[in-house]
């Protein structure tokens, strides 16, 4: 054969069809293994990709090449005509004698297809009847910060109008528009288009500028305007958008003009994003550089004190050399990327701290969490030895740092979750031995674990009982909860925090409101989806999941297996069920309810419910409490206006059914507690007996008793405690007697919505007198539904 003629070439299709003439190589096949012959598409020899072939091991069938693989170089010869495009493909085929080997001899090749689109695309001036526009973002950078564009069309009565409400279809004028003034750190580099999603058929915009006449990237490089276009055989196409990020010191990018008639694209403008990111996993073992121009990966090998080095440390970029420390493996060694030797150690255990580059070719350490205690230290290391300079005004940690210019910012991290209306000091009414009390009182059956177990709590972060009373005596770990108190506010969820002494629960005290963050609830969602892919993009995600995760289990007390873990925090049921398309079509609840089944697909959640003008009343008294310059009587007043307007805020108090439905509906009926809060206020051992029972634990040395002082339940088995003294001064008001014209007026109000919640609850089958006598029976669950839905002058 003719070296031309190694590779065969079929330009029929809308890609290369290749296939090797493997009659060619008989001849050596013949000759064993004494020779090997190669083909190379493309420039790039060391790459392993599909674009090198053995070909002796080639079987006959031909193998495509799309035209974003192997460096295919595509080109117009008309750029007027998009229908005519011509695509070169260059390669040698190396043979190579291996007995000796010195002797390679390399035989370069071209390929070469013009294609005329005649079967596959074309452009129409016409309108086609074709399915919506898929967009298929490929985006460098975090995607979270870049949103998908509007995609608008063209007004059908007026020309350069555009309409975005309108579905795009295939055929028409399209404006795919990123609004300037909300995102200003990029502009569109590059639009593909292809039949399938992530298929780079046809280029639109390159660095910048409009590969096609009459189409137009607006000179804010955001908006680009698309002449009708369509596919032949294709219901609908994807758009692949690269995106450049602005140099943030360049300013003439981001709102400069880009002056594509001289062939003068946005690149000239501005300094390229890097090529690739190297990416570094918990294991360094599975570290790789992520190409930002194909999303390609590549497997780099990194050497560091050990393979997971890396996990939970921070790092600093100084003079262009990565400095890193304090992770999990060892939190005080530190290592530069120089070959990874070792600095000065710090002088204490230290994660999740902010690491500082500085211009002087030092390094600044602040913040983190050494130990249990949170810090607010500032060090320096310097002549490679430490020393601390100072503090922050705050703890912070597990948030960013950056270095501009001569200023350091320090954006808060977790340490924001936990910000907390109140204060959370318990009253700890601690006995003169409480050791012996709690022994004596807590079950035979727990009495040998837990005095070993048996130490003090005061001052230990997220607790809510004085002392550790744990039955188990298996280790405990980091772990998502078992069960939520997700609300009601102002129904008691608080006293749920007497659970922490029960020697089976651990309780983590402190709203972490984690799931409420959208957010959150919305990247669990999508970065738990399982998917068996290997891409860069899924490994990020997969990262990003990861580090998610921790940010929530850093501040979850850690439990055993055999103990229940909760966490309560009354925001879980305050998010709107509404439809919010900003957000999610399923509707922020339902989205953070999928969230918690995702992190746990067993959990439990305890909803606790109580009379809604109690519950409105301690929650303005709360505000007035909590704000010097309120008076009670406007808030009263306000609250009365809001009910009559029917606002949002008077239907959160009593939207008691749209809250439970979903987790009913999500978790299933079994694994939701709807607890009478008005009951665990006048028998707190029912109440809370009907929590052990759904928790499945021993109720034996579990007690409460309404505290005659304060007049609310207080612990006393197994061990003493009470609310805080701010937690049950509003219900000492008889609310109805003190603002009866109000009252009645949130009364009439509610009762809709306390109908409704009866005949959810089944608590009767329709609303009548005989529903109103059961309701109003002595011990009757759920009874102060009584005053809503029954005739008021027969209470
Ligand atoms: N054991 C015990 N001790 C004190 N107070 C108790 C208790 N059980 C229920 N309550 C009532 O619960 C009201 C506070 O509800 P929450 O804990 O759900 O409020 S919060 O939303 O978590 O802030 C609180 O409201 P205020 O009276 O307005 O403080 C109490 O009426």
């Amino acid at each position: 054969c003719d070296r031309d003629e190694f590779v065969n070439v079929d330009c029929s299709k809308h890609k290369f069809i290749i296939s090797i003439n493997q009659t060619c190589f008989d001849q050596h096949w013949n000759r064993g293994d004494d020779w090997t012959e190669t083909i190379y598409l493309g420039n790039d020899r060391s790459n392993s990709s599909d674009c090198n072939f053995g070909a002796r091991n080639q079987s006959s069938s031909p193998f495509e090449v799309l035209f974003s693989d192997c460096d295919v170089k595509t080109s117009y010869p008309d750029p007027a005509d998009m229908e005519k495009i011509k695509f070169e493909l260059n390669g040698i085929v190396q043979e190579k004698y291996n007995l000796n080997g010195n002797m390679t001899i390399d035989s370069p090749f071209d390929l070469q297809c013009e294609y005329e689109s005649s079967t596959s695309t074309k452009i129409s001036m016409q309108i086609n009847s074709a399915a919506a526009i898929n967009i298929a973002q490929n985006l460098a950078l975090d995607v979270d910060n870049i949103p998908a564009p509007s995609i608008c069309v063209e007004s059908s009565y007026k020309s350069n109008s555009y309409d975005c409400n309108k579905e795009p279809m295939l055929g028409l004028k399209l404006l795919i528009d990123y609004p300037s003034n909300k995102f200003s750190d990029f502009r569109i580099n590059q639009i593909w288009t292809g039949a399938k999603a992530g298929e780079k058929t046809i280029k639109l915009v390159d660095d910048g500028c409009a590969l096609f006449q009459d189409d137009l990237v607006e000179s804010h490089g955001r908006s680009f305007y698309w002449k009708p276009f369509t596919f032949n055989n294709a219901k609908s196409f994807f758009l692949t958008i690269h995106v450049t990020l602005c140099d943030p010191n360049d300013s003439i990018f981001c709102t400069g003009t880009t002056d594509c008639s001289k062939n003068q694209g946005n690149e000239y403008l501005f300094n390229l994003l890097p090529q690739h990111f190297l990416v570094m996993g918990e294991s360094l073992s599975e570290s790789y550089k992520f190409s930002v121009d194909d999303s390609t990966q590549t497997a780099v090998s990194v050497t560091a004190p050990s393979d997971v080095f890396t996990k939970f440390a921070p790092h600093a970029i100084i003079k262009d050399m990565l400095y890193i420390f304090g992770g999990e493996s060892d939190p005080q060694k530190i290592a530069s990327s120089s070959g990874w030797s070792s600095l000065t150690d710090f002088p204490h255990y230290t994660r999740h701290h902010f690491l500082i580059g500085l211009s002087s070719g030092n390094l600044l350490l602040a913040g983190g969490v050494s130990g249990e205690t949170q810090q607010k230290w500032i060090w320096l290391l310097k002549n490679n030895s430490w020393t601390e300079l100072g503090n922050l005004q705050n703890t912070n940690y597990y948030g960013t740092a950056k270095r501009i210019n001569n200023s350091i910012f320090i954006f808060p991290g977790t340490s924001k979750f936990i910000e907390i209306d109140e204060p959370l000091e318990e009253k700890w009414v601690f006995e003169k031995n409480p050791y012996e009390y709690i022994i004596s009182n807590v079950p035979e059956k727990f009495r040998k674990n837990v005095k070993e177990n048996f130490q003090s709590e005061a001052g230990v972060k997220h607790s809510s009982c004085p002392f550790t009373i744990r039955s188990s005596n298996k280790t405990q770990k980091s772990r998502f909860p078992d069960v939520l108190g997700i609300g009601m506010a102002k129904c008691g969820t608080g006293s749920l925090s007497f659970l922490g002494c029960h020697p089976q629960i651990v309780y983590t005290h402190g709203e972490l409101r984690f799931f409420s963050n959208p957010s959150n609830a919305q990247k669990i969602l999508e970065y738990s989806k399982n998917t068996t892919e290997n891409t860069a993009q899924h490994k990020l995600n997969e990262y990003k999941f990861n580090a998610l995760k921790q940010s929530y289990l850093l501040d979850l007390r850690p439990a055993a297996d055999d103990e229940i873990l909760i966490e309560t925090s009354p925001q879980y049921a305050m998010s709107s069920s509404k439809e919010d398309n900003q957000i999610t079509v399923m509707g922020r609840r339902r989205m953070e309810i999928h969230a918690m089944k995702a992190l746990n697909p067993k959990i439990k959640v305890i909803v606790v419910l109580c009379d809604p003008i109690k519950r409105a009343f301690s929650g303005i008294s709360m505000h007035v409490r909590n704000n010097k310059k309120m008076e009670m009587q406007s808030q009263i007043d306000e609250f009365t206006v809001a009910v009559e307007e029917e606002s949002n805020e008077a239907r959160a108090k009593v939207e008691f059914v749209d809250v439970i439905s979903p987790f009913q509906e999500i978790l299933g009926e079994e694994n939701v507690l709807i607890l009478d809060g008005e009951l665990a206020i006048k028998d707190p051992n029912e109440g809370y007996g009907q929590i052990l029972d759904f928790l499945g634990l021993e109720k034996e040395g579990f007690e409460l008793e309404i505290d005659a002082e304060k007049g609310f339940p207080c612990l006393i088995k197994p061990a003493k405690k009470c609310l805080k003294d701010t937690k049950g001064t509003s219900r000492k008001i008889d609310v109805r007697e003190e603002y009866p014209k109000d009252t009645a007026i949130w009364t009439s109000y509610f009762k809709p919505f306390m109908e409704s919640l009866v005949l959810h609850l089944n608590l009767c089958s329709e609303i009548n007198e005989e529903c109103c006598s059961k309701l109003k029976k002595e011990g009757a669950l759920f009874s102060f539904a009584k005053y809503y839905v029954c005739d008021q002058s027969s209470q």
